[in-house]
Formats: C-alpha cells, structure tokens, sequence
C-alpha cells in the first residue's frame, strides 16, 4: 500500500530469498521421506520509520525470517505440502508480528523422487526428476488468502499430430505449411484456488499434492491424447487453450489458469553439395534447437473469478 510522504508516494516491502531447507521424515519401520523447498518471503509491515530515520524498531529482521523456515520446518512431524508450508508460514509472520500486515511466501520445491531397485521402491534412496511444483500464498492479517500452485519446466513432446497451416502469409514469410511436424514445448502452468480464507482450505493433507498430480495429468494427457493415434494439434495456441480448459472443467476449485508454452523448434534437416542431396528431410532427421523459440502464452479464468 502506497503511502504519502514528505511529498511522495511511498510503496515498500521487504524479505527473504531463496532459503532453502530440505526437511526428512522418518517412520518406525525404515521408510524415509524428504523435500527440499527453496523459499521466498515477502513482508508488508509498518517499518516506515526504517526508511524515514535511524529507527529500526519496527522491522523484523530478513535474518529471522530466515530462521522461522528452519524453526517452522522443524516443527512440521507429518511431510505437507509446498502450498500448506507457504500458508503456515505466511500465517505465521501476519499473525506472530503486529507491524506484519501481508506475508507473500512463494516455495518452490525441487523434484526428488523416491527410486525402485529391482521393481522395489528403496527406502532412502531418491533421484532428480525434473519438472518442479511452485506455491505461492499470500495471507493478510484478518485470514484472507491468495493461494496459487504450478509446474516449471514440464517439457513435452510429440513427434507428429502437429501442424501448422492457414496463418497470414506475406512477403517475409518463407515458412512452410504443414500438417506433419514435431511439437515440443515447456509448459510452465499457475493456476490459482478459489479459496479465500485460511479458514476455507481443505484439511486432508497432501490435498495440494494430489492436486498438482492431478493437474499435471489433465494437462499432459491433453496435449498428448489418446495412447494410440494421439490427437491432432493444429497450433499451440489451440493446444494451450484445450489444456486451460480442461483443466478448468475437471477442477472447481480452481479459478483461473495461466499457461506459458514455448514452441520449442525441431528443424527438419536437408544437407546437399554440389553433387546432390547428402541428407533428404522425411520427417526423420531433425535439428533440435532452443533459441529461438515461439511464445505463446494465454490465461483463463472463470467469471466469477478475482483474477
Ligand atoms: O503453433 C504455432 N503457433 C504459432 O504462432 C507459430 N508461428 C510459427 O512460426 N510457427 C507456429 N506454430
């Protein structure tokens, strides 16, 4: 909230990026779980005196705030999810703090995953996976809530059922129509909950877990369709809305979504000399690129939604 001062308007806020903390569980028969979470923390507080004169009374310390990760995440006996540390976490600072009117705690949580030896999931042994779940809750001081989930870095691709055809044509345009080609791209998906309260969140735990399963199901096997023939994608743009879409129908308590989807190219590859043709493109020899690539990006809300 912006304030008038000395003439000014006066906007401010401060935190804590990038802690990060791994967090394990132990049970009394061997299995172990972890996460490892990197978190950010934003505080608005009245600390304005901070600002104005040598007066830092008011401020709670980015070092503390780093601190209550540790004390907070030591203090968790059942593993939670992403979305319900980001919301303790949050209510902590508006609740604990007079001066602390909003706590925005962003958490992104680093893939590992439980491996199998021998078809048998290994108590204690985990590898990297690679796309990452994100939660962002943002908690005012009377319980209102904000609460937002999503996937980084969720890479997909097909090798056909793609085209691209019918798009304006003019005298800069060289590239060809077709119905056949790779689609590949990386989605990064936010969608945000309908619940506004602390008090309206559902209990069950890992409930924001299953969720962002869930989602990311909706959302991959959209893109994809069917096991066998697939689907036929005639842009990303259509591609994108029908994952929003989906995802919207097959989840009430998501208001909207946000999704960023990187038309990742694949050149088909033609090589020739002077003597002819060394390589002949036919749909089976690609060079594949990151830069540059299309973006495309699209949100979809709800009427009734805030967003
Ligand atoms: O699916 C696509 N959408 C575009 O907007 C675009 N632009 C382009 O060159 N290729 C593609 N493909």
């Amino acid at each position: 909230m912006a304030k008038d001062i000395e003439g000014f308007k006066f906007d401010q806020r401060h935190g804590k990026e990038r802690v990060r903390v791994a967090r394990v569980w132990k049970n009394q028969h061997g299995g172990h779980l972890i996460v490892e979470w990197r978190v950010g923390i934003t505080l608005l507080s009245d600390c304005v005196d901070s600002y104005l004169r040598d007066d830092n009374s008011d401020i709670v310390a980015t070092d503390t705030m780093k601190n209550t990760v540790y004390a907070k995440a030591k203090e968790c006996s059942e593993i939670l999810s992403v979305e319900d540390f980001a919301i303790l976490l949050a209510k902590h600072f508006t609740s604990f703090y007079k001066q602390v009117t909003t706590a925005i705690v962003n958490i992104a949580e680093k893939p590992w995953e439980r491996v199998n030896v021998d078809g048998q999931p290994h108590e204690h042994g985990f590898k990297l996976g690679s796309e990452k779940h994100t939660a962002e809750a943002v908690v005012q001081k009377s319980g209102a809530l904000q609460l937002t989930s999503g996937i980084e870095g969720l890479s997909l691709l097909k090798t056909t059922q793609s085209g691209f055809e019918g798009f304006i044509r003019d005298k800069y345009t060289a590239l060809p129509e077709t119905r056949e080609r790779m689609l590949a791209t990386e989605v990064t998906a936010l969608w945000r909950y309908s619940y506004e309260s602390l008090y309206s969140i559902p209990q069950k735990p890992l409930y924001f877990t299953d969720k962002y399963l869930e989602v990311k199901k909706v959302l991959a096997d959209t893109f994809f369709g069917p096991p066998v023939g697939g689907v036929y994608s005639p842009s990303v743009q259509r591609t994108l809305y029908q994952m929003a879409k989906a995802t919207l129908n097959r989840f009430p308590d998501i208001a909207s979504i946000q999704l960023k989807m990187p038309n990742i190219h694949f050149l088909p590859v033609n090589i020739s000399n002077k003597d002819g043709q060394i390589v002949k493109f036919d749909d089976d020899v690609y060079l594949p690129t990151d830069e540059p690539h299309g973006s495309i990006q699209a949100s979809l809300s709800r009427y009734w939604s805030k967003l």
